[in-house]
């Protein structure tokens, strides 16, 4: 099979959903597809009322396909503190018309404040590696990886827009999506993450720099997160900008031009045009603006989120040697 969905973009680009079908009769649910974590979680029937914000609950007691996972619990963390955690039932999941007939749906008992706040999404579809699948007594899989017998190619593809729907695609690739050819690059998938190396990057139109940039591709997070030292050649070239502990990044004047950052992939690179860069005003300044680009230090690795994934057409393809395809759009 192969089939599609509907990447909506929240707030902005904050992050991208799709529309997921659970149960019988089907339940719709609007899920933050991400890369960069294995847990499929949901806001529930069981989830603490008074962390529930306007999102849609699954009810599994409405689904006749519904079956409780007993002893089975969950409970994950995210780099940002926020967390979730509940138990687990199985359940047929329809994305893109591509259906699996018995996938652990983890239902959030509590969820954390962020989680609650974000009223856009009705929980989170991993889709990285089992190997960080929080699940206990035993891990359970992800849809992808549950999907792999009824898709053509093992693979799913992003085709993420600034301030626009782009798409998912699952087990084909979109010929009319992109430009060009894919680029391959290894994938190091062995913290469970889609691991890669970029070979470098450049400031605006300043000199490309040949460094090794180790990262993941992280449809889940929302900048780009790199090392310091790149985070500082990047912003020295924006008047008036400053690293700000009231907004924990860097920010800079709303009327500041701002350069475009282009990343290595493979023998080719990948520019990440300027507005792209400037996520705009902060909450309670409309004229300090927040940067797409800040430090990955106390993360543990470099992150290419949306920020960088919207300006390309993405390949997460999961064979035994998994490997990302980029192209330009
Ligand atoms: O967890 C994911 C992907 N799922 C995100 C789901 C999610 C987490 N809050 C959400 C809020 C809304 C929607 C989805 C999510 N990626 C990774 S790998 C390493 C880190 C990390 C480790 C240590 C410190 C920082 C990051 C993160 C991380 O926390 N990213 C989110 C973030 C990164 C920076 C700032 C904010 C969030």
């Amino acid at each position: 099979d192969e089939g599609s969905a509907t990447a909506t973009s929240q707030s902005n680009d904050v992050e991208y959903t799709i529309p997921v079908s659970i149960g019988t009769p089907a339940q719709v649910l609007q899920l933050d597809l991400d890369t960069g974590s294995s847990d499929l979680w949901v806001f529930s029937t069981e989830t603490e009322s008074d962390q529930v914000n306007g999102q849609t609950l699954f009810d599994p007691s409405q689904s006749s396909s519904a079956s409780y996972m007993d002893g089975y619990t969950w409970s994950i963390s995210y780099g940002d503190g926020s967390t979730s955690n509940g138990d687990i039932y199985t359940d047929v999941v329809t994305i893109g018309g591509i259906t699996v007939s018995s996938q652990a749906v983890e239902q959030a008992q509590s969820v954390s404040a962020t989680f609650t706040r974000d009223s856009a999404s009705d929980g989170l579809l991993g889709m990285a590696f089992d190997s960080i699948n929080t699940a206990q007594p035993s891990q359970v899989e992800t849809f992808f990886d549950n999907a792999q017998s009824s898709l053509d190619s093992f693979l799913f593809t992003a085709d993420l827009k600034h301030n626009t729907d782009g798409s998912y695609g699952f087990g084909y690739i979109d010929s009319s999506l992109y430009t060009g050819d894919i680029t391959y690059v290894d994938v190091d998938n062995s913290q469970g993450f889609w691991g890669w190396t970029s070979g470098g990057y450049a400031v605006g139109s300043d000199d490309y720099v040949t460094t090794d940039i180790v990262g993941i591709a992280d449809t889940g997070t929302t900048l780009l997160l790199l090392d310091d030292s790149i985070v500082e050649a990047y912003y020295n070239e924006i008047d008036g900008s400053s690293n700000s502990d009231t907004y924990s990044g860097y920010v800079f004047p709303c009327s500041s031009s701002v350069p475009s950052f282009t990343f290595g992939v493979g023998s080719t690179t990948f520019t990440i045009p300027s507005d792209y860069m400037n996520t705009g005003a902060v909450y309670d300044d409309d004229s300090t603006c927040f940067g797409g680009l800040q430090s990955s230090s106390g993360t543990g690795t470099n992150i290419f989120g949306d920020v960088a994934l919207k300006s390309a057409f993405v390949v997460f393809s999961g064979a035994d040697s998994p490997t990302l395809g980029w192209a330009t759009k």
